[in-house]
């Protein structure tokens, strides 16, 4: 089975390895959407694979780390695309939450990445 969780922050970054003139090389924000994805067994007394509200805790001190930040100021999101906020939210979760299965970000609402790791 698997289940998710949305989670939305919102951010600044720019992105400083764009060709010169690219719009996204300016300072600018985004309402960014993150969906944890876990895999696992459903348990048999609980019925769920972990509790949406212990995946909020485990998600929150990212959150805020990320919410209302400038991203680029972030170790490791000095180049914050999606798919490095991808990678990111991925390293810093898996070790704690080994059936993390997906993370997906969408930083406007046409554009997005999915990640499912190394
Ligand atoms: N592969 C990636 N491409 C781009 C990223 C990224 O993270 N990964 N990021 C950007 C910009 O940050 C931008 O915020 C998003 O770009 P874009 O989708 O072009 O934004 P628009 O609002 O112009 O989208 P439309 O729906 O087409 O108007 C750029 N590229
Ligand atoms: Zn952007």
């Amino acid at each position: 089975m698997e289940i998710f969780k949305e989670f939305t922050f919102e951010a600044a970054h720019l992105l400083p390895n764009v060709p010169e003139g690219h719009k996204c090389g300016r300072l600018h924000g985004h309402s960014y959407h993150v969906r944890l994805y876990l895999s696992g067994e459903v348990g048999e007394d609980t019925g769920w694979v972990m509790d949406f509200g212990e995946l909020k805790d485990y998600f929150k001190p990212l959150y805020d780390r990320l919410d209302h930040r400038y991203l680029n100021e972030i170790a490791g999101l000095e180049n914050p695309t999606s798919e490095n906020i991808a990678r990111w939210i991925w390293h810093e979760l898996k070790p704690s939450m080994p059936l993390l299965s997906q993370v997906e970000i969408r930083e406007t609402c046409t554009s997005g990445c999915i990640y499912r790791g190394d």
